[in-house]
């Protein structure tokens, strides 16, 4: 891997080389703006091959840390390696060739509007000064990638967001990139081309071992494609792990905040209908994994008499585990209520007493 490096004329104290496998390793990073931390002590490591989702409020700081990344800020502290190699306190010149590892997709795409599709995709291995033919040649293979093979002589303005992004991916690898750093690089479109762009990622992530390194506000983005989320807020960041398991369980209020509009919820109509005197409680069953796997409702109607029915809800699979929420309605004997929850916890599962309702909701 370190052969893409001989030029780079940058020197690795010892003891300091990435593990095999980190394309990018960040560490105790700090940068502010006067009096704002706008990174704040972020440390984080992009595994080979991976799709890392970095998520945030507006304001959280991922566009500062994106630009530390590729060389753009300079950071007050800390220290960035990418396939090994330290990017921090390097001169213009020393970033020049690592910069180039690092291919980039924007939300408003970035492409040249004079200049034909099949050029722009050409034109980073143009500035790293190779002949006509080759360009020619990993113009065409990229496009194909992409699907769009029948648009090499075609100009940026006659295409749509959706091809212009295939445009912006295939120009991306171009140069062979280790890692594709994405920026909001859907947020632009709609969600039917959305849903398009995200699954030629993952289809490049799989067919090349492509790592990507992807910037968003949208959960759902995360959701799609990531294998790993780390929550940015305020500089730092607050939550990290696989994506089925922060979705199952997030821990911070941001996170929960985050996946809010993804996150199912009991709708309103029977939400409107709690009552004091209603015998029957409404609870909300967050699984995931194992819990999500056994025959849970039937094992809880076997250990606490009652009548039990689903009223909304349902299991959905992120990266193969099974996350989800059900929403139950239970009408169990006087007093006997806390053994349900009792009971649901102590298979793993997360209970909310949300209220009570007259039997007909
Ligand atoms: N050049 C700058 N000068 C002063 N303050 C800055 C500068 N760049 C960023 N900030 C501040 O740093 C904090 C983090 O900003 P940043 O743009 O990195 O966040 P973000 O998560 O990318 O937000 P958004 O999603 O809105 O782009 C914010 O409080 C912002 O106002």
């Amino acid at each position: 891997m370190n052969q893409h490096f001989s030029s780079a004329g940058a020197t690795l104290p010892p003891g300091d080389v990435a593990p095999a496998g980190d394309v990018v390793r960040i560490v105790d990073l700090k940068r502010r703006f006067g009096r704002t931390p706008a990174v704040d002590g972020v440390s984080l490591t992009v595994r080979k091959g991976e799709i890392l989702g970095i998520i945030g409020r507006s304001g959280a700081g991922k566009s500062t840390l994106i630009r530390c990344l590729n060389g753009l800020e300079r950071p007050d502290a800390g220290q960035i390696f990418v396939e090994g190699r330290e990017i921090t306190g390097l001169s213009e010149r020393d970033l020049q060739p690592l910069r180039r590892r690092i291919g980039m997709i924007f939300q408003h795409f970035n492409l040249l509007s004079a200049k034909t599709v099949e050029d722009n995709v050409a034109l980073p291995l143009k500035i790293e000064g190779r002949s006509k033919a080759e360009r020619l040649a990993r113009a065409a293979e990229l496009l194909d990638l992409v699907g769009l093979a029948d648009k090499t002589k075609a100009y940026p303005a006659s295409l749509s967001g959706g091809q212009k992004q295939r445009v912006g991916i295939a120009r991306a690898l171009a140069a062979r990139p280790a890692l594709l750093l994405s920026d909001e690089a859907t947020s632009a479109l709609d969600p039917e081309t959305t849903r398009s762009i995200l699954s030629l990622l993952k289809d490049i992530n799989q067919k090349l071992g492509l790592t990507i390194l992807l910037i968003t506000h949208e959960m759902e983005v995360i959701r799609t494609i990531a294998d790993r989320i780390a929550v940015l807020d305020a500089g730092r960041i607050i939550e990290e792990g696989p994506v089925w398991s922060v979705f199952a369980d997030p821990q911070s209020e941001v996170t929960r905040s985050l996946l809010g509009g993804i996150r199912p919820q009991l709708p309103a109509a029977i939400a409107g209908r709690f009552a004091r005197s209603g015998r029957e409680a409404i609870l909300r069953i967050d699984i995931a994994g194992e819990a999500a796997r056994r025959p849970l409702l039937q094992e809880l109607a076997a250990a606490v008499p009652g009548r039990y029915r689903l009223v909304h809800g349902g299991i959905d699979h992120i990266q193969g585990e099974p996350v989800g929420t059900l929403f139950l309605g239970a009408a169990t004997p006087a007093g006997r209520l806390a053994e349900v929850v009792d009971f649901l916890n102590a298979r793993g599962a997360r209970v909310e007493v949300l209220g009570h309702v007259t039997d007909d909701v």
